[in-house]
């Protein structure tokens, strides 16, 4: 057969593969329908419905990345899955999100990683923001950065816990990769400026020292601040990610130019829902310890004590005392599961305050 023959060949099996699979997923749409037909039944007065359903959605990306034999990669099949998911879910009752803003930040694309496309996103111009959206119901959930590999915790993020009562129902792990990026009219040789938020900056530090010593670094409000700025100036450049860098039609002159090849954000989903146990799950929570000899030894003890893995524990003023702290922390387990009861109800025996700030899925992709 000819080199044509055989493509016309293959294009025609795709054609019909294609067909196939758009059956299949209006077959699937229509069951989501059902769904929320079953869910909306069975309301008592006054309740209103949880359509979307983080443990579910954690579940069926996970079984299907474990039933998959290739050739496409578990990431990139379970992205696919998550999109058809974020579809179905908006037929039943699109959702509403809001994140730390403006367009083109990381964090809307963590927001997009985790619930897909077909949601309806809202920047927002600060951390506390989205929490106050959140808390007010104008949003179904909200998108913020908690702490990055490179730079630690973002304090912004754990203060507002302090002051709104909120549920944290998920995380998402973003790899965040930087550009130095620059526009059409930007005099390459002479770039006299770079700006970026001041964590990314601070994640490209040494690169910058190597390639750009004598240059003004100016930390802006955002990356996509910076990436905006670059476009009416002939002298200067930005560094921010992809997503900026589309928005306002900039080109890389470098490329991941992060100091560390590893650099990750994680990011938490806030609302008001508690999310049931999916047997691989995290909880966060705020202890305050009496200020005494050993508080922090009796707060770690019954961790480790059940063998439970504390995955992250970040100190904060408690702003209700000069020279007293909180502890945020993390750690392996839901709060419904009878070991991690136990666990929590010994520290909070001696802890002047705990409060479980929620437990969730742990990240999928
Ligand atoms: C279909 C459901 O509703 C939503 C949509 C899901 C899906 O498309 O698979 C999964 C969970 C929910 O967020 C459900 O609850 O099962």
């Amino acid at each position: 057969m000819s080199e044509a023959d055989q493509l016309k060949a293959l294009r025609v099996r795709i054609d019909n593969l294609d067909e196939r699979i758009l059956e299949l997923i209006s077959e699937r749409a229509r069951c989501a329908e059902e769904v929320a037909r079953v869910k909306m039944a069975v309301l008592k007065p006054g309740e209103t419905p949880v359509f979307y359903r983080p443990e579910r959605e954690a579940w069926v990306l996970k079984h299907i990345m474990e039933i998959n034999k290739g050739p496409l990669g578990n990431e990139e099949i379970a992205r696919l899955f998550r999109e058809i998911m974020s579809s179905c879910l908006a037929l039943e009752h699109p959702l509403r999100v809001a994140y730390l803003g403006p367009e083109g930040t990381f964090t809307q694309a963590a927001a997009l990683k985790h619930f897909g496309q077909a949601v309806i996103s809202t920047p927002m111009a600060a951390i506390d923001e989205v929490f106050r959206e959140v808390v007010s119901g104008a949003v179904n959930f909200g998108v913020v950065p908690v702490e990055n590999s490179t730079e630690g915790a973002v304090n912004h993020t754990l203060d507002s816990f302090l002051e709104h009562d909120i549920v944290i129902c998920g995380e998402v792990e973003l790899r965040i990769h930087q550009h130095l990026l620059v526009g059409e009219n930007t005099a390459t040789d002479r770039i006299t400026r770079i700006y970026s938020h001041a964590q990314s900056l601070a994640q490209c530090r040494k690169w910058l020292d190597a390639h750009y010593p004598n240059v003004e670094r100016v930390a802006v409000s955002s990356n996509a601040d910076a990436a905006r700025r670059v476009k009416g100036e002939w002298n200067s450049a930005a560094i921010a990610g992809d997503m900026a860098a589309q928005l306002y039609g900039l080109s890389r002159l470098f490329e991941k130019i992060e100091d560390r090849p590893d650099n990750s954000t994680r990011f938490l989903i806030i609302g008001n829902q508690e999310v049931p146990p999916t047997g691989d799950d995290k909880t966060s929570a705020i202890v305050s310890m009496r200020n005494k000899p050993g508080a922090l030894h009796e707060l770690l003890m019954p961790f480790h004590e059940n063998a439970i893995d504390l995955t992250r524990i970040e100190t904060r003023p408690s702003r209700s005392g000069k020279w007293t702290y909180v502890f945020f922390i993390d750690f392996l387990g839901h709060h419904q599961d009878p070991l991690i009861k136990d666990v929590l109800e010994k520290i909070g025996q001696e802890a002047v305050a705990l409060k479980v700030l929620g437990s969730y899925p742990k990240a999928v992709l």
